[in-house]
C-alpha cells in the first residue's frame, strides 16, 4: 500500500531522512517507530506530499500522493493537531470538509458517531480537550472512507481512556482490511497495538519485521540485578562489558544485562566477589528490544566496539 524507495530528505546539509525503503502492509498495524528527531513525522509529511522528498520516492498504491485522483478518498492523516476556529462546532467544521470534498453530508454523523462526538458535535470547537480534539482530527481522517489512514503521533497527551480508544479504533480498522500507519515513540503503546514494526533512528530503517519478532530478538533476555555497593556495581559493569554481555544503568543500584541468562551473570558475580541483591530475568517487552536497537540509554560499552551506529545495531538485535 505504502512503498518508499530510497526516500531521503535532507534539510540543508542535514539527511533527516536518509535512505528509507519499505512496504506498509495492508490490512494491518504498523507502528512507525523512533526516538524523538528520528525522522518519522518527516517521513509522513513526505508520504503525504507535504514535503518535497530530497530523492528516491514514496508512493501510495503505486501512485504518488500529488498524482491521486480523489486524496481523502484513498488517504486520511491526522498529524499535528490543527489551528481549529474556535468558534465553529464540530459538525460544521466536518460539514465544510465533506462538502469541499464532495462527500455526502451523512457521512459527517457517521464519522461523528465512530469517534463518539456526537454528543459534543455542536458545541464549539474553542471548548474542546486536547483528546476532542484528536477525535475530531481522526474523525476528518476517516470522512472520506479511505483504505489507508496515516496517524502522527494519536496518543499524545491522551488519558488512559483515550488512549484505549484509539488503540481500538486503530485495531478495528485494520480489520476491515485498511492498512493503518501510525508513528509513535511509545514502545510499550507499540506493543499492544501494532501488528509490524518499521524502526528508524537518524533517518535509517533498523528493524522492519513482524512485532513479535522484534519482541523475541531481543532476548537473550534481559536481565536485570540490583547491586547495593556503588563501588562493586562499577567493577561489575566493567568485568560483565568485558565479557561482551551488554550493560546498561537503570536505577542507582540497578543494571539491565543483556547478551547473557542469569546462570552465567551468577557465576560472573560470583567470580568477582560482588553482593547482588537481585538477579530477574522478566518477560522480555517491546522497550527493552527498542533500546537495544536504537542502542539508547547504553552507557558502558566494550573497548573498541562501535555499536553505535544503526547498521550494527541492526546486526545486533536484527533477529
Ligand atoms: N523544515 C525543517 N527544517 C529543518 N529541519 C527540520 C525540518 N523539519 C524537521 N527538521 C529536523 O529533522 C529532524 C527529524 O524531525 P522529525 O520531526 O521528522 O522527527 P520525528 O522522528 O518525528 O521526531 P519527533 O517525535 O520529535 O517529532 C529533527 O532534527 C528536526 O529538527
Amino acid at each position: 500500500m505504502i512503498t518508499l524507495r530510497r526516500l531521503t530528505k535532507q534539510y540543508g546539509d542535514k539527511k533527516v531522512v536518509d535512505g528509507l525503503t519499505f512496504d506498509v502492509p495492508e490490512a494491518k498495524v504498523t507502528g512507525f517507530l523512533g526516538p524523538n528527531g528520528a525522522g518519522k513525522s518527516t517521513t509522513m509529511r513526505v508520504i503525504l506530499g507535504l514535503d518535497r522528498p530530497t530523492q528516491g520516492e514514496a508512493l501510495i498504491g503505486g501512485k504518488a500522493y500529488a498524482d491521486l485522483e480523489h486524496p481523502l478518498r484513498h488517504v486520511g492523516a491526522l498529524l499535528d493537531a490543527k489551528a481549529l476556529h474556535p468558534a465553529r462546532t464540530a459538525r460544521k467544521h466536518l460539514l465544510a470538509m465533506a462538502r469541499s470534498n464532495g462527500f455526502p453530508a451523512g457521512r459527517v454523523d457517521e464519522v461523528l458517531d465512530t469517534v463518539g462526538l456526537t454528543s459534543a458535535a455542536d458545541k464549539r470547537m474553542g471548548a474542546f480537550s486536547l483528546g476532542m480534539g484528536q477525535r475530531l482530527g481522526i474523525a476528518g481522517a476517516l470522512l472520506g472512507d479511505p483504505e489507508l489512514l496515516i496517524f502522527d503521533e494519536p496518543v499524545n497527551g491522551l488519558d488512559p481512556d483515550g488512549v484505549r480508544w484509539i488503540r481500538g479504533l486503530m485495531r478495528s480498522l485494520a480489520r476491515e482490511g485498511r492498512t493503518v500507519f501510525v508513528s509513535s515513540h511509545l514502545m510499550s503503546e507499540m506493543q499492544l497495538t501494532a501488528d509490524h514494526l518499521i524502526v528508524i533512528a537518524r533517518g535509517r530503517v533498523i528493524m522492519d519485521a513482524p512485532t513479535e519478532q522484534v519482541i523475541a530478538g531481543s532476548t537473550f533476555g534481559v536481565v536485570k540485578v540490583r547491586v547495593p555497593d556503588p563501588h562493586q556495581l562499577h567493577t561489575f559493569a566493567d568485568g560483565l562489558v568485558a565479557d561482551r554481555i551488554g550493560v546498561r544503568r537503570t536505577g542507582p543500584e540497578h543494571l539491565t544485562l543483556s547478551g547473557a541468562g542469569i546462570e552465567r551473570i551468577g557465576d560472573i558475580a560470583h567470580h568477582l566477589g560482588i553482593r547482588l541483591h537481585e538477579l530477574t530475568a522478566p518477560e522480555p517487552s517491546l522497550e527493552e528490544a527498542f533500546m537495544e536497537l536504537t542502542n539508547e540509554g547504553v552507557e558502558y560499552r566494550a573497548p573498541g566496539t562501535r555499536s553505535d551506529t544503526p547498521q550494527n545495531a541492526q546486526h545486533g538485535g536484527g533477529r
